[in-house]
């Protein structure tokens, strides 16, 4: 399991002798030279093998010669949906099949390379049937297979299949089994190999199967069914898609960013109330996650949920809606940890960025300050010489908010941001709720085209239908443009905020795919849960020269530890030019969920330096199989760091935190031990077995074992999450009300695969 699969939205070429049907195939094939790359999934795009059916291979081709049995290639899987295809003919239903997890047998169809005659599958039914032998024959056969004497199982040749093995999006590992003929005990032994524990009929992905199957030298491609083709899955290809001439300019989208209390609301409601968008003054300005207003004439867009956390999490999801960042720094503060934390979310996310100098109304405030801290964090402004603009502005006396506003405009200008009105409506929802009246409500943004009433709409794993459309001063709309946000209800789901909206001409056809997303979805959740640790895939990748810098993000628990772990990296990389370190993001106290998000998107491994997730930081990792590392001793990670460069990490221990409580309480006993009255929140408690750490504001101040767990007055073996219990930290006595109580065990897992 060494490369992830590349996925390929256009037709492999298979050759004249497949019937490729309609559908649009992802390969994993590295070889079949199909020369595609990922492409766009506009709304209108057609279906990719309608095309000249170019970038044929030798290697997968279905030529018709008798050797050649590419053509032959077992069936997809019964849940690759095969729509209404009635030509389909190389995916046998998989009721005809008989593969199982044994390699593949000489008749019929699954993971049985079909008859070498270069046919499709269902023609070498036909042919099988049209040659079937009399039942005499029949008779003579059977006694003459009696006579023969029994094959050792053992040195039963494995049927490899010959070229690209198509399979669905979602597939059971036993559908994997029958679809490629290697035997659904040899594919759990790769997964338990890679830290994945499955059974049979656990669902994996496409991209798990494929990468599964790289370990069997088989190539895969996905056959995505004909429905899918025309799914958006970017915006920016569909942007990139559309006829320059039909592309018009669009207002800027803008996100306000900043440490807590340098004014990010109080400036959203400046610009808000000096500039109501024209015709929308009066109007109940409500709340919808984004609003609009308009300076000379021209329209500029804020998303109004201040702070990092949306734009990070739209980001982990593949979503980048914000067109230009506004850094606010109070003038009387100067740079903060978030503001910090915010520089490297816009660095990461390459968007363009203002700073907005707030709170020059008060006698203390001293922007220079500002600008050479910023200075020091290699945003240099432009009145130093830098490409930053730089405002100086009062939220709270409104001071200079046009001037900001036209630095906006400037900006937005260089940025020459463009979209087609004249398509169907593409967008990113925002936020979306469930209103207790209206039903499922959600904020889109619209990216491209216009949105009209009554179009059908397929939004993440929800459709629906628009029954009416709200702008952010609450007045009804009938259309919305680009970059307009606007606040939709008909939908038949609440859905996330970064999904992706597209209008379709069917709602049938919506519903289906939604419910389709909707069990990828979960395949998809299992699969990274069951990946495990993903610093070792990385380390792999490392030392087979596919990764040539390492991304981390690094939590500590007092900044003397961050600035010797910084040196420690900087000397590292220095002392060879391999493979590089790159911190992307420091900071002192908790890991949270803004940076499990950031190392999603960055694809980054987070170490924690006697530091640790919040739950919702930990859930957030555990669901999208980030890696965090911790670690406690300074050599300890100076080690793992070299060994990681030399990409030959050892196999090693990983942590499965089992539990989580709150401390409510505290009782000290005569012999002086601490009782601790605790609040299980999440997961259980076992007294045997488990480690704890005791956490205070999101640092570990000690890490041991229970020496008692009690309920009322009751020795206990495990109390579970909702419950209060007593336990005691062996050794441990300096326990305070409010600490955060972290049970862990140690499992060993496998390096590499
Ligand atoms: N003097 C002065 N005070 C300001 C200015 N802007 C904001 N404040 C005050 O600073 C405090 C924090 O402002 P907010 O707008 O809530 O700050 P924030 O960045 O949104 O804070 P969080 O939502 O907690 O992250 C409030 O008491 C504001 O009144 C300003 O320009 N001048």
């Amino acid at each position: 399991m060494s490369e992830k699969p590349r996925r390929d939205t256009g037709g492999t070429g298979t050759g004249s002798g497949r019937s490729t049907g309609q559908s649009t195939n992802r390969t994993s094939n590295q070889q079949t030279g199909t020369g595609r790359t990922p492409t766009a999934t506009g709304a209108h795009r057609q279906p990719a093998n309608q095309s000249t059916g170019g970038g044929r291979s030798s290697s997968t081709g279905g030529r018709n010669t008798p050797t050649n049995q590419g053509n032959a290639r077992p069936a997809a899987p019964a849940n690759a949906r095969s729509g209404n295809q009635p030509a389909r003919g190389n995916n046998a239903p998989a009721a005809s099949r008989s593969g199982g997890s044994t390699p593949a047998p000489v008749r019929g169809g699954g993971a049985t390379p079909a008859p070498a005659r270069g046919t499709n599958t269902r023609n070498a039914r036909s042919q099988q049937s049209r040659g079937r032998p009399q039942p005499e024959e029949r008779e003579r056969e059977r006694e003459a297979v009696l006579r023969r004497p029994p094959t050792p199982t053992t040195t039963r040749p494995v049927m490899r299949p010959r070229g690209p093995v198509a399979l669905p999006p979602v597939m059971t590992v036993r559908e994997l089994s029958e679809a490629t003929g290697i035997g659904a005990a040899d594919i759990l032994k790769t997964m338990l190999k890679a830290g994945m524990i499955a059974n049979i009929n656990q669902q994996i992905d496409y991209e798990t199967a494929a990468l599964i199957m790289t370990d069997f030298g088989i190539e895969t491609v996905e056959n995505m069914p004909e429905q899918m083709v025309g799914i958006v899955e970017d915006v920016k290809e569909v942007l990139r898609s559309q006829p320059p001439e039909e592309m018009r300019p669009r207002p800027p989208v803008v996100t306000i960013m900043g440490h807590v209390d340098h004014g990010k609301t109080k400036l959203l409601d400046a610009i808000r109330s000096t500039r109501v968008a024209e015709g929308e003054a009066g109007g109940i300005t409500q709340h919808i996650g984004a609003y609009q207003v308009e300076v000379n004439h021209r329209k500029i867009t804020f998303l109004d949920t201040p702070g990092h956390e949306a734009f990070t999490a739209m980001r982990a999801r593949g979503a980048q809606v914000t067109d230009i960042v506004v850094l606010v720094v109070a003038a009387d503060d100067g740079v903060k940890p978030q503001t910090e934390e915010a520089i490297a979310h816009v660095k990461a996310a390459g968007v363009p960025m203002i700073v907005a100098i707030n709170k020059i109304d008060l006698p203390t405030a001293n922007p220079d300050r500002i600008k050479q801290q910023l200075a020091a964090l290699d945003v240099i402004v432009e009145e130093y010489g830098g490409n930053v603009p730089c405002v100086h502005v009062s939220a709270r006396q409104k001071i200079n908010i046009d001037g900001l506003l036209e630095m906006i405009l400037l900006v937005a200008d260089l940025e020459d941001l463009r979209a087609n009105p004249n398509a169907p409506a593409v967008g990113t929802i925002i936020e979306a709720k469930l209103d207790k009246s209206r039903g499922p409500v959600a904020t889109v943004l619209i990216q491209n085209g216009t949105l009209h009433l009554e179009d059908n709409v397929l939004v993440g794993c929800v459709a629906g239908k628009i029954k009416s459309m709200f702008s952010d001063s609450g007045k009804r709309l009938r259309h919305a443009e680009p970059s307009t946000p606007v606040e939709i209800i008909g939908l038949e789901g609440v859905p996330q905020a970064g999904d992706i909206l597209q209008v379709m001409d069917d709602l049938v056809l919506a519903r289906e795919i939604a419910l389709q997303r909707q069990r990828q979805q979960r395949a998809e959740a299992m699969a990274a849960s069951a990946r495990g640790t993903s610093l070792e895939e990385l380390f792999g990748k490392v030392k087979q020269g596919q990764v040539k810098e390492l991304n981390l993000i690094l939590k500590a628990d007092v900044q003397g530890s961050l600035d010797a772990i910084a040196h420690l990296i900087e000397q590292l990389n220095q002392s060879q030019n391999e493979v590089q370190t790159r911190i992307i993001h420091r900071g002192v106290g908790a890991i949270t969920e803004g940076d499990v998000n950031l190392a999603l998107a960055s694809h980054a491994i987070i170490i924690g330096f006697n530091a640790r997730p919040d739950p919702a930081a930990r859930r957030h990792a555990e669901q999208h199989g980030i890696d965090i590392r911790f670690y406690n001793i300074i050599y300890q990670l100076q080690d793992d760091l070299k060994k990681a460069m030399a990409g030959m990490l050892a196999p090693t221990f990983k942590e499965v935190v089992e539990g989580y409580a709150e401390v409510r309480n505290i009782f000290r006993l005569p012999t002086r031990e601490v009782v601790a009255g605790v609040y299980v929140t999440d997961g259980k408690i076992t007294r045997t077995g488990q480690n704890v750490r005791v956490l205070r504001r999101g640092v570990v101040i000690h890490d041991g074992k229970i020496s008692s767990l009690k309920r009322f007055k009751d020795d206990v073996r495990e109390v579970t999450a909702g419950y209060e219990c007593g336990l005691i930290v062996e050794g441990f006595n300096d326990i305070e009300i409010g600490d955060a109580l972290e049970f862990y065990r140690q499992e060993q897992v496998a390096a590499t695969l």
